[in-house]
């Protein structure tokens, strides 16, 4: 009988086969992006992704791998593939103050697209092993915005609001500083205000995903203030790092955001309360019997779970969050109502 050992080092021969044909692949990749900036065409070619797909499945099938696997695999594929192709014509002198999740993102994808990437804040420590990770490096404040060209703020709205870097600003002159935080109704004031105050260049920012590595493909909202002027450089800057710019005002975004985040996240922890209180009653443990949407639900309400305190910031800053949370409860009593008189016609 062969034993688990000499099956393990079988596999990572296969592992070692599997790496060398995805850098490959990659190469390849690296290739074709070269071909279509030439000829100016989009990174994605959706046509193009569906025949991949397509391939791989009729193939996997044959070969007995389940078709969720390689549908759940590909996406992975496109996006790091899209990366690499992407390649800024000029290389910036980026600064990112803090070192927290959307510092990581950011940084990731700054640096791999080949930007100079600087990473700042109090705590030299944290920011130089997050710099470490990547293509990256770290300042102490005043030198990296002295010599950064663009300045990104990653820290959340209430240091920004309480004067935590306001020292900096004075450093700032004549810069590019955006900020990136979810909820603009006082940070966008705060800082316009500063920019004016200190002759720096504000505009302002929401990316538009959570905390992970290498975010191709996915949007930012961009917000011109009264000190940013034309931004069709920043439009391109974020196009370039293979991100789809949403061009908006501080107004319309937070209406948006009191939907997209508010109202999806109150419900979702109104949920997460629910499923706990019905576990408790029942005497059901739910993970047992999940189904494939509980199982994905449950996914989300982990994630939502563990960013509670930017979610909860939220909650707290977003203008309309009352009015929305209000409009949640109504439609959750309306759908109450609707499904008892369903019943009602039923019997
Ligand atoms: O064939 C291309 O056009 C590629 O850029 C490669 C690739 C792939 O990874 O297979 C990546 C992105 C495109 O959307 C389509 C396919």
């Amino acid at each position: 009988m062969t034993d688990i050992s000499s099956l393990r080092s079988e596999i990572d021969k296969v592992d070692e086969q599997i790496l060398s044909l995805l850098s490959l692949r990659f190469k390849l990749v690296k290739e074709v992006g070269k071909l279509k900036r030439k000829d100016g065409k989009p990174l994605t070619d959706k046509s193009r992704e569906e025949e991949v797909v397509e391939k791989w499945v009729a193939r996997s099938r044959s070969l007995g791998i389940p078709e969720s696997f390689i549908r759940s695999i590909l996406p992975l594929f496109f996006s790091y593939s899209k990366m690499l192709e992407l390649n800024p014509d000029e290389k910036r002198r980026v600064v990112i103050i803090g070192y927290g999740g959307m510092s990581r993102s950011l940084t990731s994808l700054l640096s791999l697209v080949g930007h100079e990437v600087v990473i700042t804040g109090r705590n030299l420590s944290k920011a130089s092993s997050l710099a470490s990770e990547f293509r990256a490096v770290t300042m102490k404040m005043n030198e990296a915005i002295k010599w950064g060209e663009i300045i990104i703020i990653t820290i959340p709205p209430d240091p920004i609001e309480s004067g935590f870097i306001d020292e900096t600003f004075p450093m700032m002159k004549e810069k590019t500083v955006m900020d990136i935080t979810s909820s603009k109704a006082r940070v966008f004031t705060y800082l316009e205000r500063k920019s004016i105050e200190h002759s720096f260049r504000f505009v302002s920012t929401h990316p538009l995903f959570g905390p992970f590595l290498f975010p191709v493909g996915e949007k930012i909202a961009i917000m011109r203030s009264r000190t940013s002027g034309d931004i069709d450089d920043l439009v391109s800057f974020w196009s370039k790092a293979g991100l789809s710019p949403v061009l908006t005002d501080p107004e319309t975004h937070e209406k948006a955001m009191s939907i997209v985040q508010v109202l999806v996240h109150f419900y979702m922890m109104g949920m997460d309360e629910s499923i706990r209180e019905a576990s408790s009653i029942m005497g059901i443990n739910p993970n047992l019997f999940e189904t494939t949407n509980f199982r994905e639900i449950s996914k989300s309400l982990e994630r939502v779970r563990s960013l509670s305190s930017v979610i909860l910031e939220i909650q707290s800053n977003n203008p309309y969050a009352e009015e929305i949370r209000e409009i949640s409860i109504n439609a959750l009593k309306k759908v109450h109502e609707e499904l008892l008189s369903d019943k009602k016609m039923n019997r």
